[in-house]
């Protein structure tokens, strides 16, 4: 199956261009700490072990969003995790990055900055027109080799996961073969029974594509969090746009109104969207609402309401599969924690085969309690994982398969 290089064809010592995905909530500024620096910190320190010099690239945020924020943090929580120093540089390839890469000695590891402060990393492009960028043109000549460990951002066509191993000697980093491996296998399983994908989180764009892909595998989808309230918005009620200053819907809806009314007029039976939903009242409490009795929205849903999780945990109950990609809700906070809470519950008590993705989702399991081995695969990656599910390659990896 896999057919792309591993650590294990890297000799030791080397100058080594690790990529990560090392993407974090961020609340107020500060970047927590989440299973992603657990998994990756594998990587690194076995190559600190083995003597390479370390620089690692990776994103955080997307520009214009309050989580668009440096990497020092990151270099910091990183530092923990290997309980081994690691030094930062706030630039990513400019002359202080480079002086930085060319100080490094053996089992160094040095962070650049956020790439996507970089303006040739985004948008998406061909990995050929990416390789070419300034971006990449002044690093390949300072590493004798460039690791991707970013599962997780490899459905994304930017420079840093696809433009180095057009021009360098490419490998694959621990994660990138464990996911690969687990969620490759996944997507060939068949199953008999049921089968039902929870759909939440913010990225809404990226379910949407993928859920019309996989209408003939599942069965049942299960809508919350920003997706969900979208679906609300085509199916007639008056919820799912923005107010204040937010912007989770607006952008999404004009990118996805069409696809969404495509898919509630030919997959009804299979969609089933939230009966209530969760704000914070006046008091700060919690406060719950039929979606049928909203006639204005003039508070933001942060949840998906109590009835709503009684009406999806049966469909657990007899699903042979559920796959999750997104909260149901704003889970961080305990009030808002209800929707994604109960639904990892149920699965959590059920026997079906299941696989909690996203970097942000999968922290709640154990923030309320469950433990990681009842489930079938807690993968740190959403968005490149639901892809997976539908059989297509991520570009990131097929350019490490080159
Ligand atoms: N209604 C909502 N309003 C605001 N944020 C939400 C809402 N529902 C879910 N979220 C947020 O979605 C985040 C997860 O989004 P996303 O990035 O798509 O998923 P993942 O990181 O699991 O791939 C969570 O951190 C949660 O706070
Ligand atoms: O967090 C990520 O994806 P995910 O939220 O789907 O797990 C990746 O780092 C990709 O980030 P992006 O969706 O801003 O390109």
């Amino acid at each position: 199956m896999m057919t792309f290089q591993t650590l294990d064809d890297l000799d030791d010592g080397q100058r080594v261009l690790v990529r990560l995905d090392l993407n974090s909530p961020v609340e107020d500024g500060t970047v927590r700490d989440n299973r992603r620096f657990d998994r990756h910190a594998e990587t690194i320190s076995e190559l600190v072990d083995r003597g390479f010099e370390v620089a690692v690239l990776a994103h955080q945020g997307r520009p214009g969003r309050d989580d668009f924020v440096s990497l020092s943090q990151h270099a910091d929580i990183l530092a923990e995790h290997i309980d081994h120093d690691v030094d930062f540089v706030d630039e990513t390839y400019g002359p202080q990055a480079i002086h930085d890469i060319a100080a490094l000695d053996s089992g160094d590891v040095l962070v650049l900055e956020n790439t996507r402060m970089c303006d040739d990393e985004l948008p998406e492009e061909d990995p050929e027109v990416k390789a070419q960028t300034e971006f990449v043109q002044t690093l390949k000549d300072e590493f004798d080799a460039y690791i991707n460990d970013a599962y997780s951002a490899a459905h994304r066509s930017h420079a840093s996961l696809v433009g180095f191993p057009l021009v360098m000697d490419a490998y694959a980093g621990r994660v990138m073969e464990t996911e690969y491996e687990a969620n490759t296998a996944i997507a060939e399983k068949e199953f008999d029974g049921r089968v039902t994908m929870v759909v939440g989180g913010t990225k809404a764009t990226d379910v949407i594509d993928v859920m019309t892909h996989l209408d003939e595998t599942v069965d049942d989808f299960l809508l919350g969090g920003i997706a969900g309230e979208l679906f609300l918005r085509a199916a007639g009620y008056p919820v799912g746009y923005d107010i204040d200053d937010a912007n989770l819907y607006d952008e999404q809806w004009e990118q996805n109104s069409e696809k969404i009314e495509a898919m509630l007029e030919d997959h009804r039976d299979q969609i089933t969207l939230a009966v209530d939903l969760a704000y914070e009242d006046g008091a700060g409490d919690r406060a719950e609402q039929a979606v049928d009795d909203i006639e204005e929205k003039t508070v933001s849903y942060l949840d998906v309401g109590s009835e709503t999780v009684m009406e999806y945990s049966p469909v657990i109950r007899d699903s042979e599969a559920v796959f999750v990609k997104g909260a149901l809700g704003m889970f961080e906070d305990e009030r808002f924690s209800v929707g994604t809470a109960g639904v990892l519950e149920a699965i959590a008590d059920t026997d079906c085969f299941s696989v909690v993705g996203g970097g942000d989702t999968s922290r709640a399991i154990e923030m309320y309690g469950m433990e990681e081995d009842e489930f079938g695969h807690v993968s740190i990656a959403g968005g490149a994982y639901i892809r997976a599910l539908t059989g297509a390659q991520l570009v990131g990896v097929e350019v490490l398969q080159r």
